[in-house]
């Protein structure tokens, strides 16, 4: 299918966004008006740009308040358009948009209407254009998409359709069950958003919340399996209102748009394939390969932060495993944990950080393919000094993701690079190490605030994960949201967290945290041996205690056991959930060590306003 994008969803000066446009691999685009009206190039000369560019203009727009108005605003109306036809033949552009009106003007009367765009669509095929008539969710009269499809009927002019937009369609609960009975030929164009499902006055909705596929709460799949099963041909074009994309830079956020119209589009193929069939591309990317879990997750250290994280590591049962043959990488390891730090690029500063999260699969070379389809390069195999062979991409965080091939001991698996000492490497993964643990639950990422939702939207197509948990609470220092995603079997979990505002200078906070959280079946017991070798662990207020007590009733045994371990909990109707957390370590670095019971399958969003305070309470102490 020909993907387009609305000039509106792109920041800068029009050139800036068909450039962008074009770099990301757009085939057309909607040219906003207003981003038209303010360029200093004529028409003719805006299309020969997209021309040079490889661009289509699939749509000029929006033509606001043009219907049922009566005769003598009717004459007005259509002179304005004439004047604005006018510059779509120059523009090349073979299709307007007219959005339902929200004049005061306007009346309520679907005949008048009607008879006023037949008189518009006449003029329009006079000169082989079309009309496309669109409902704004807050349109006066017309504000449904059935409403306007009813009013295409009536006009009856084979140069007047339908544009249907999801956000439009979606936001008010709408379905398009009754599509089926409509004519695909009068389908015209169509409009792709998401957003996150907020209440809230549908305008203010729509002109400042709207996502990229995928990064919101609708169903976008479903909601175009529909319109082409209606026999709808033409190009997804995304059209998307952002406060945040409108400022950022628009290289990137075409990359993003572009990344979530392929993921959209497999998800048509893989949850609708009746839909798909009709629109399959050639070059769409392999599918996702199982991850098999966590391979190791990478710190970058520095030369104070690297030996107090060894010593946090040491203090928590991990082993020193072994040393990379050709770099300052050390390994440590407990059960499938498997941490690696990384003092190379200490010169660059004391900044702590995940600098690479590895994923273990099947077929490495298949989920560089996949990294590539989704705009995301991957770096060309790195050999190590042992003959292995690591692939890469990175982040657009920054954070490199490794695809490391499953059985890191086998010949040529990535442990092949380590000098190991012996310890810790015994211990396989899915045994209990020195203090219990097993694996790698989770890692949270944090993200800047103007990348959360281009963050989410690429762990997820980039790893084929889905969408787990969202989650909003107040911190100390201001609203944080959280963001899971995870594969089916719950394998490779990444949080992601971001703050709701754009945060100021004032918030004393721990800059973007990261943290790796650790597997144990035995929370306590683990918890103890921490204890006992003198590990950082982080001191909970007695408040959080007593208010535990207070809402959820524990067992009193187990709450003293909590309260003498620095354990927090949660629990939901799936299960039980133990935490507890290190001191910060480095500039933004702790751990967390979590024991699941039963089914939980969150993270104990509602403790970690307390860990923050504790966190900051521990390092200004
Ligand atoms: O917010 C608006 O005015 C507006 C304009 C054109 C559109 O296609 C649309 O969906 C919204
Ligand atoms: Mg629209």
């Amino acid at each position: 299918m020909r993907r387009s994008i609305a000039t509106v969803c792109l920041s800068g000066t029009l050139e800036d966004k068909l450039a962008a446009a074009a770099a990301a691999g757009f085939d057309g685009v909607e040219v906003f008006e207003n981003d038209l009206i303010a360029s200093p190039l004529t028409p003719r000369r805006i299309r020969a740009r997209c021309a040079e560019l490889g661009l289509s203009v699939d749509l000029y727009q929006p033509f606001r308040d043009f219907e049922a108005v009566g005769p003598r605003l009717h004459e007005r109306a259509l002179r304005r358009a004439e004047r604005k036809f006018d510059l779509m033949e120059q523009l090349g552009a073979p299709m307007m948009l007219v959005c339902s009106s929200v004049s005061p003007d306007a009346v309520d009367d679907d005949d008048l209407a009607a008879g006023e765009l037949h008189a518009l669509a006449e003029r329009a095929a006079a000169r082989g254009l079309k009309v496309a008539y669109e409902a704004l969710a807050w349109g006066r009269h017309v504000d449904t998409w059935e409403h306007s499809a009813e009013i295409v009927r009536r006009a009856g002019h084979p140069a007047l359709g339908l544009c249907l937009d999801s956000f439009h369609v979606l936001s008010r609960g709408g379905d398009l069950g009754a599509l089926s009975g409509f004519p695909g030929e009068k389908l015209f164009f169509l409009q792709l958003s998401d957003a996150p499902w907020l209440r809230m006055d549908v305008l203010q909705w729509s002109r400042h919340y709207r996502l990229f596929p995928g990064q919101g709460g609708f169903d976008l799949a479903a909601f175009v399996s529909r319109v082409l099963a209606a026999g709808y041909r033409g190009p997804l074009s995304l059209e998307v209102f952002n406060d945040v994309f409108r400022q950022s830079a628009p290289d990137r956020a075409a990359v993003d748009a572009m990344r979530s119209l392929i993921t959209l589009e497999e998800d048509l193929g893989r949850r609708h394939p009746e839909a798909a069939a009709a629109v399959r591309d050639p070059a769409a990317p392999p599918s996702a390969p199982e991850p098999a879990g966590y391979a190791f997750v990478e710190l970058a250290v520095g030369g104070t932060s690297g030996p107090q994280i060894a010593q946090a590591l040491a203090a928590m049962g991990f082993a020193h495993a072994g040393r990379h043959r050709s770099r300052p990488v050390e390994l440590w390891q407990q059960g499938g944990a498997r941490v690696l730090l990384d003092s190379g690029a200490a010169a660059a500063g004391e900044r702590t950080e995940v600098s690479a999260l590895a994923v273990g699969t099947g077929d490495p070379a298949r989920a560089a393919r996949r990294a590539e389809a989704l705009l995301t390069p991957a770096h060309p195999p790195a050999d190590g000094s042992a003959g292995t062979r690591l692939t890469s991409v990175n982040a657009p965080d920054g954070t490199r993701v490794f695809f490391c091939r499953t059985g890191a001991d086998a010949p040529g698996g990535w442990l092949g690079d380590f000098l190991l000492t012996g310890a810790g490497h015994a211990s396989p993964a899915g045994l209990a190490g020195l203090a219990g643990l097993t694996g790698i639950d989770h890692v949270a990422l944090s993200q800047p605030f103007d990348f959360f939702d281009e963050a989410t939207l690429f762990y997820r197509s980039l790893l084929g994960l889905d969408p787990q948990h969202d989650a909003e609470y107040a911190a100390p220092f201001g609203l944080v949201r959280s963001r899971a995603v995870a594969d089916a079997g719950r394998r490779v979990r990444i949080v992601l967290d971001g703050t709701v505002l754009r945060r100021g200078t004032w918030a004393p906070g721990v800059p973007d945290p990261q943290h790796i959280a650790f597997a144990t079946d035995d929370i306590f017991a683990t918890a103890r041996v921490l204890r006992e070798r003198g590990a950082p662990l982080l001191a909970v207020s007695e408040n959080y205690y007593d208010d535990l007590d207070a809402r959820l009733a524990p067992d009193p045994e187990l709450l003293a056991a909590m309260r003498e371990c620095h354990v927090l909990y949660d629990r939901d109707e799936h299960g039980e959930f133990f935490h507890t957390y290190t001191a910060v370590l480095g500039s933004r670095i702790f751990f967390e060590v979590v024991q699941r019971v039963g089914g939980y399958a969150g993270y104990g969003a509602v403790n970690a306003p307390v860990r923050m305070a504790a966190h900051h309470a521990a390092r200004t102490a």
